[in-house]
């Protein structure tokens, strides 16, 4: 499956937001990682589906929608709405994840299912085939900036296994803490998107930003 870097917005420029997107867009990468966080499930808020669809109709990327929200299943319409190409719920918390999974597979956008770091793999054992992508938390949810845990490596090798068991396609996308360093282990282990946030967006200046994510592509690109 084809590797991808997954730029998060959580540490961007607020106030340039329009710009901080044409930075990595233009650097040429393929998602867009947008994290949505309502002070309940996750310790803090970060923006909802009217940033999202105001920067929309300035982008091309692939829309990647991290709900870290209480009750998804309100907002599953409303996000799809506003321009998400794929939608990944938390199975934390979710009674009715099977249902949730065919909400946003019947608007005919792909799914994925998060997992934070504590929770076991077993959870998502029936619904493997259901779904497009994987996330597994590599921090726990809630801010940007924090460091790698590295007990999710086994845990990636873990859904690895699990999925070629399988016989299905399904990606493995891991967020939080992501470097060279720690992109090259998630890779080694079997997964395929990075969600890069800080490591990109620390940096002001749009060259900065694009040799961030060149660094990173090198280190996913070459075993
Ligand atoms: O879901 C998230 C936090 O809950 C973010 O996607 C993640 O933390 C990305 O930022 P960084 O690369 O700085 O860790
Ligand atoms: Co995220």
């Amino acid at each position: 499956m084809k590797n991808m870097i997954a730029p998060s917005i959580l540490n961007a420029d607020f106030a340039n937001l329009k710009r901080e997107v044409e930075a990595v867009e233009n650097a040429g990468v393929d998602y867009l990682h947008l994290d949505v966080m309502d002070g309940e499930f996750a310790p803090s808020i970060s923006f909802g589906d009217q940033v999202i669809s105001a920067l929309r109709s300035h982008s091309h990327l692939f829309f990647d929608v991290h709900l870290m929200i209480q009750h998804p299943e309100r907002y599953i319409s409303t996000f799809i709405a506003a321009g998400a190409d794929s939608i990944t719920v938390h199975v934390e918390g979710n009674a009715h994840l099977h249902r949730l999974i065919y909400q946003v597979k019947s608007a005919n956008k792909q799914v994925a299912v998060a997992l934070n770091p504590a929770t076991p793999l077993e959870v998502i054992k029936h619904i493997i085939r259901d779904v497009d992508m994987v996330l597994l938390m590599s921090v726990n949810p809630g801010f940007g900036g924090q460091r790698f845990i590295p007990e999710v490596i086994p845990k990636i090798q873990e859904l690895r296994d699990m999925i070629e068991k399988s016989h299905v396609e399904v990606n493995i996308e891991v967020d939080g803490g992501i470097t060279p360093e720690t992109a090259k282990q998630c890779l080694d282990a079997g997964a395929n998107i990075f969600v890069v946030g800080s490591y990109i967006y620390k940096h002001r200046n749009d060259a900065d930003k694009k040799h961030a994510i060149k660094t990173i592509r090198r280190a996913i690109n070459h075993p």
